[in-house]
């Protein structure tokens, strides 16, 4: 299985429109690739909190249609990465696409943990409050947002769920890098599984970002590494191994639920 990790660049000075085509032409130029991924909040920046509102869409808006017909034209499953999404009905939302190669949509998955503590993202968006895994050919996918990934409970339900490969759309601060890599490498070895996180490059709202978008084996060994800058990282997979790891160290058959509280 080939997977495609486009970290795009993120910078202020391109407009929404000119990142979205250019997004499309460099998943169109994946084509042969299993899985292609694009990070979260592309077309906005992930710290353009001000204009959320303003430059939020429809589920079914712009990012949707350019991005399923790239991913049909492209004949790839793609993950478009995230968009802000206005539901008609209630809050912003940080929300994934996930196409299939025929352009369909297969999954969307509203980010859980909203970053930001007290400003930002959280408490201009709604959180989303369901677990979303999608089937690929011969494996299945969970899906989370950025800061979810410091939420190891998360991942637990994804595997729970039947998931072999976390993919992981981000905008990560180039400042708190180095937890990025640890907490991908983390979530790898923990759940025995695929670690797919794509981040963006540049400098976003006075943010510069960290790159270094990165894939992890079950074992978690690190397959590959983008840099900082605008980058297409390809590595191969085998899904295969995610039972091979699980059967021959079968250390999630060992674990304990359920505990009692502690005695005061
Ligand atoms: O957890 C972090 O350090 C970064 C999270 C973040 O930037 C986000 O979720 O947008």
């Amino acid at each position: 299985m080939r997977a495609s990790l486009i970290q795009i660049g993120v910078d202020d000075d391109e407009s929404i429109d000119s990142r979205r085509e250019r997004a499309a032409s460099l998943v169109r130029e994946q084509a042969g690739a299993d899985l292609v991924v694009l990070p979260e909040l592309w077309t906005t920046g992930a710290f353009a909190y001000e204009s959320f509102a303003a430059e939020a869409e429809p589920l079914e808006g712009p990012t949707y249609e350019v991005m399923a017909k790239a991913a049909s034209d492209a004949g790839v499953w793609l993950h478009a990465g995230s968009i802000p999404e206005r539901d008609p009905d209630g809050p912003l939302y940080n929300t994934s696409l996930v196409f299939s190669p025929d352009g369909q949509l297969a999954a969307a998955y509203r980010k859980i943990h909203r970053f930001g503590f007290d400003k930002g993202e959280a408490v201009l968006m709604g959180a989303g409050s369901s677990l979303v895994t999608v089937r690929l050919p011969g494996t299945a996918a969970g899906l989370a947002t950025c800061y979810d990934l410091r939420f190891p409970e998360l991942f637990r339900g994804l595997v729970d769920a039947g998931a072999e490969l976390l993919v992981i759309p981000a905008g990560w601060p180039e400042r708190r890098r180095s937890h990025w890599t640890l907490l991908a490498q983390a979530r790898a070895v923990e759940n025995q599984a695929y670690v797919l996180a794509c981040g963006t490059a540049g400098t976003h709202a006075g943010v510069p970002q960290a790159g270094h978008s990165i894939v992890v084996d079950p074992w978690g060994e690190v397959l590959g590494e983008a840099g900082a800058g605008e980058e297409v990282l390809t590595v191969e997979l085998d899904p295969g191994r995610v039972s091979t790891t699980r059967e021959q160290f079968p250390a999630l058959k060992d674990r304990v639920l359920g505990l009692d509280a502690p005695r005061r």
